[in-house]
């Protein structure tokens, strides 16, 4: 079997103890118990479970942003503070995507620096006018105008946010992409663009994809491997289609059952 491109070995975090100034201080907690999971490049993986099972936490350590208590996370075959091509190659090829990135893009900057700035700065383009046309070209792809470029992450919408924030993460041609929560809340049509887009994108750039949803149907719609979270261990696991026609464990049982039914304005995305 091929090299896992993201993988943990029985990955626990404990979230530290916080002073209060009202009472005692809270005890460590553990969020997450040894959990192994893989994925590998090219693969969309679903990480599905209900609210405080662990699923943001699992995709925050997947990036290194929490540390490890116990176990650990590996890129390519190798520790996240040990990759032989250095801290900045992992930050181009590990990337996350977010709803609405307003906390992530520099409100002090335009569209344009926002998106030629890491390309410049990891060497994917020569010069101003090489990022420029990469930044054109990206823009087309999400859907979005030229005109965007002018303009500061203030001046747009939430939904064109978020498709600056997939550029600006592609244009890097990362080999994984964090998503976390990234189509709750919205609308079925615009959840199933995003969706569509994202599926292409990862065919395309040929990256993988760790998607955190609670919504087993848009999971089903769009991963290929799913992994159930329940009280920060991974409870079942399996392709999507397996995972859906026969559910092992009885957690999953009823997750799916919570589904409401009918399911609509995602199933043709499976195709
Ligand atoms: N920074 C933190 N410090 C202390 N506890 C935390 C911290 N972040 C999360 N937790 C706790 O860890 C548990 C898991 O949280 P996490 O956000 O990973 O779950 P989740 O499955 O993503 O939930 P949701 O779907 O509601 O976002 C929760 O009990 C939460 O309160």
């Amino acid at each position: 079997m091929a090299e896992p491109l993201v993988e943990t070995r029985g990955l626990t975090v404990d979230y530290a103890a916080r002073r209060s100034l009202w009472g005692p201080a809270n005890a460590s907690t553990r969020v997450l118990r040894g959990v192994d999971i893989r994925i590998d490049a090219g693969e969309i993986v679903g990480i599905v479970g209900e609210s405080g099972s662990g699923k943001s936490t699992l995709g925050r350590a997947l990036l290194g942003l929490v540390p490890a208590t116990e176990g650990q996370v590996l890129f390519a075959g190798h520790p996240l503070d040990a990759q032989p091509d250095g801290a900045l190659a992992l930050r181009r090829h590990m990337q996350m995507i977010f709803q609405d990135p307003m906390s992530s893009l520099n409100p002090r900057h335009t569209i344009r620096t926002i998106l030629t700035r890491p390309i410049l700065l990891h060497g994917i383009a020569l010069d101003q006018a090489a990022a420029a046309a990469s930044a054109a070209a990206v823009l087309e792809r999400v859907g979005l105008p030229l005109t965007v470029l002018a303009r500061y992450p203030h001046e747009l919408s939430g939904g064109q946010r978020q498709r600056i924030g997939i550029a600006r993460a592609v244009m890097l041609r990362p080999r994984f992409v964090l998503a976390d929560e990234i189509v709750s809340g919205q609308d079925v049509s615009t959840q199933a663009r995003v969706l569509v887009l994202l599926k292409e994108l990862c065919a395309e750039i040929g990256m993988a994809l760790a998607f955190i949803s609670h919504d087993l149907s848009v999971i089903r719609a769009l991963c290929h491997r799913v992994y159930v979270l329940n009280g920060g261990v991974v409870v079942e696991e399996g392709s999507c289609e397996s995972v859906f026609a026969a559910p092992q464990h009885a957690y999953t049982r009823a997750l799916i059952d919570a589904i409401p039914l009918p399911v609509v304005g995602t199933s043709w995305l499976a195709a």
